[in-house]
């Protein structure tokens, strides 16, 4: 993507989420805000098997449908045998054991009943009626996923088993298949002239795609320059501590959200990009082109949805002018107009349940010792440690039943975390401990999503623009927008851009910043006042800093602070860059804060963490932080709290608050550090963040209890939001109790850690510093 946006993902979440844990599957949509081709494939996920993790086996987004690593699914596969021992064959069946010939080894009962020689290729139809699906080549949509399921699984099995699919073969399959198709098309006329409008359709939006590659290839060229100042500013902001997950997050303009899985009403798309944006529709939803001209007839609610889509395609080709009168209105829209229907995706659980049940394949064996050690020798084979990911995680989903006799949960859970670890590329201790954060089923969505990324988003800046203002010169000049949702004003998400975002007049105006939606957060969270005194603690390289200033509407004072020396050259820069004349830079470890100075409004602390929530930015984190780090880390983290806290007048008139966040998901540097803060600091309290999106904090975790009001705090899930993933907390500093443990009504006039380990960290820290200073200077 370059510098350029390039965004297909859908648009942020802007429905606040129900606060309930569980998968994604249970969360509620927003229909207003959702394409209905979106809706459409959502409701399809969630009625999709069990045995198949949703975000493994349908990727919400086209970036998300070609990993990396992905297995190509041919969805007529034809077979011919192999010299199969050569196959390295580690997914082992019971019935394989039994019978040598891959023949009789078939993964489901579907596929056993199905055995084929050198000389039994099988059809299609075959195939399908081996599936119980209808032959005449019309499939509903859930038929077609279902088919296509077991054209995987197939494969994957016979790949196991020694066999190879012949292209040459499958083209035949294909031919077969249209001749099939023409006589369905001769018996019915209506369908006919549908299929032929979808035929021109087709080859409009082909040749848009092609137009649209050759403008993206010479536009690349004009955009170097300008990329190369973005990428200067973000390299700058990489060489950073290692402690520092986010700058990349602010600089990498994210954002996100497959989530909701809303979507955003047609109405509400802006701009030139209206096409693409329909393109980008369809690269979600599963159906390929030809898939549509297979809909099935008698399944009319999809047909109604796909006639409804063929008008909106209609219509968008028709206004192909934007009335700018529609544009500003919508842009006033207030957060409050939106009519939010939701739809459940529980109430798909059951078939959910039902198809998963049905596909699983109960005589998935473990490998082996031996077997491991094969498949050691072997090359890789992803394609096997994919499918076994996803039997595992069937497995553990109902143990009871599915499990081998003999076999312990913790047997199916160490194969599993190997086989993330591979198939992802986290390192041991990472795996284990993202894996812990969630169910298996949901933790694999969780790492699917990591491997995708978020929205392209931008902050208006009100010091200097309006964002109806703004979203009508970017349109201008070919960007497709729209806002990011109704509970932020100021966001809007990138679609498509002619120009490089990071580059154009505005940006360089100040109009804008680059900034992830999730990093709206905490700035939301603290909500300044005008007038008073806010420390960002951790700042560089700005992107909060320069909220914060715009929320206080330059008035008061924002003391951005950092310690890290070349960081602060780009905070200056941004803060030069959005006109904020409130802010104060300042470069100090933050443990020296009260000490420097004390006594703010509300203090931000945006601490320096790991970076686990923006993994799909930095994939380093993967490999590069190790238990010690966390150690530190947390160590760092909870030192900066206590600060935080102490820097913050429990007097205050109008605030008395302090926001802690981080771009990571671990408990270690979330809950329990603000659950340290509030056992050194009895003054202090949780409360609500005035957030409307993300899930409750825990109130406990394996086996540690953490304060009741923890729930208040907000936690944001790239696969559950599709945004950066994100902790927010929100205290209230009282004024200290009187008593003999206390004693004083003030705050410490130094923050003393009463941990001799601490000490022992901070003057490591601080040698650190020194040390650098040294360099830079
Ligand atoms: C997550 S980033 C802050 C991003 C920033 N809030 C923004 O919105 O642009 C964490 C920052 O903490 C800084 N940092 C690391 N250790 C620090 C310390 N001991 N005191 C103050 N800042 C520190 C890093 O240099 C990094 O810029």
């Amino acid at each position: 993507m370059g510098r350029r946006a390039k965004n297909k993902q859908p648009a942020p979440a802007d429905l606040p989420e129900p606060r309930q844990t569980g998968g994604a599957a249970k969360q509620k949509l927003q229909k207003r805000n959702v394409p209905q081709e979106d809706r459409k494939s959502l409701k399809r996920k969630a009625s999709g098997p069990v045995s198949l993790p949703k975000a493994v086996e349908e990727p919400k987004s086209k970036a998300a449908a070609k990993p990396k690593k992905a297995v190509k699914i041919d969805p007529k596969p034809t077979i011919k045998h192999v010299d199969t021992a050569k196959a390295p064959s580690t997914l082992k069946k019971t019935k394989a054991k039994t019978a040598a010939p891959a023949k009789d080894s078939g993964k489901s009962a579907k596929a056993k009943s199905h055995s084929h020689s050198d000389d039994e290729i099988p059809s299609v139809d075959d195939v399908l009626a081996s599936l119980g699906l209808p032959k005449d080549g019309k499939l509903s949509e859930r038929q077609r996923k279902k088919a296509l399921a077991e054209a995987e699984r197939l494969e994957l099995l016979l790949k196991s088993q020694g066999y190879s699919l012949d292209e040459d073969e499958d083209e035949d399959e294909e031919e077969e298949d249209e001749e099939d198709e023409e006589d369905d098309e001769e018996e019915d006329d209506e369908e006919e002239d549908d299929e032929e409008e979808d035929d021109e359709e087709e080859d409009d939006e082909e040749d848009d795609d092609e137009e649209e590659e050759d403008d993206d290839e010479e536009d690349d060229d004009e955009e170097e320059e300008g990329d190369e100042d973005e990428d200067e500013e973000i390299d700058d902001d990489r060489a950073l501590d290692f402690v520092d997950g986010e700058e990349i997050e602010d600089e990498d303009y994210a954002i996100i959200n497959e989530e909701d899985d809303e979507e955003i009403d047609s109405d509400e798309a802006y701009g030139p990009g209206e096409e693409e944006k329909e393109a980008r529709v369809e690269d979600e939803s599963l159906d390929d082109e030809d898939d549509e001209e297979d809909e099935d007839e008698e399944d009319e609610e999809e047909d109604d949805e796909e006639d409804d889509e063929e008008d909106d395609e209609e219509d968008d080709e028709e206004d192909e002018e934007i009335d700018e009168e529609d544009i500003n209105d919508e842009f006033d829209v207030d957060a409050n107009d939106d009519d939010l229907e939701t739809d459940e995706f529980g109430a798909d659980d059951e078939d959910l349940e039902e198809e998963g049940h049905e596909a699983v394949d109960d005589s998935f064996l473990l490998p082996t010792v031996e077997d491991e050690e094969r498949e050691k020798q072997a090359p890789l084979d992803l394609q096997l440690v994919h499918m076994r990911i996803q039997e595992i995680v069937n497995i553990l989903s109902d143990f009871q039943r599915l499990a081998q006799p003999g076999r312990s949960r913790a047997d199916y859970t160490e194969r599993l975390l190997k086989d993330i670890q591979t198939y992802y590329g986290y390192n041991e201790f990472l795996a284990e401990m993202l894996f812990n954060l969630f169910s298996p089923a949901e933790a694999i969505e969780f790492f699917e999503a990591n491997e995708t990324p978020r929205p392209v988003t931008i902050r208006v800046n009100t010091l200097r623009t309006r964002r109806r203002d703004l979203a009508q010169k970017l349109i201008n000049r070919g960007v497709s927008l729209e806002p990011v949702g109704p509970w932020s004003k100021v966001g809007l998400q990138i679609f498509e851009s002619s120009v490089p975002i990071g580059a154009t007049p505005e940006y360089l105006a100040g109009d804008y910043m680059l900034q992830a939606v999730s990093s709206f957060l905490p700035c939301i969270a603290l909500a300044p006042q005008p007038n008073e005194r806010v420390l960002d603690m951790a700042s560089a390289p700005g992107g909060k800093a320069t909220y914060l200033s715009a929320l206080m509407q330059n008035t008061g004072c924002v003391f951005a602070n950092d310690s890290n020396k070349a960081r602060i050259k780009s905070l200056t820069a941004n803060v030069h860059r959005m006109g904020c004349k409130n802010v104060v830079v300042c470069n100090y470890d933050g443990r020296q804060f009260p000490k420097v100075i004390g006594g703010f409004d509300r203090v931000l602390l945006d601490s320096p963490c790991s970076g686990t929530g923006v993994i799909s930015k930095d994939p380093s984190v993967k490999t590069n932080k190790s238990k010690r780090d966390f150690i530190l880390l947390s160590q760092l983290q909870k030192q900066l709290i206590l600060c935080a806290i102490d820097s913050v007048s429990p007097k205050s008139a109008t605030g008395g608050y302090v926001v802690y966040s981080t771009c990571s998901v671990t408990v270690e540097e979330n809950e329990e550090v603000v659950e340290y803060a509030l056992r050194k600091r009895p003054n202090v309290r949780i409360v609500p963040t005035g957030i409307e999106i993300g899930r409750d904090g825990f109130k406990s975790f394996r086996g540690k209890t953490f304060d009741e009001r923890m729930s208040l705090c907000r936690r944001i899930f790239p696969h559950a939001h599709n945004l950066d993933g994100f902790f927010v907390c929100k205290l209230k500093v009282d004024v200290m109790p009187k008593g003999p443990a206390h004693g004083s009504e003030e705050a410490p006039e130094e923050t003393v850690f009463d941990d001799a380990q601490d000490e022992q960290i901070m003057q490591r820290s601080r040698e650190r510093q020194t040390k650098k200073r040294r360099v830079v200077t």
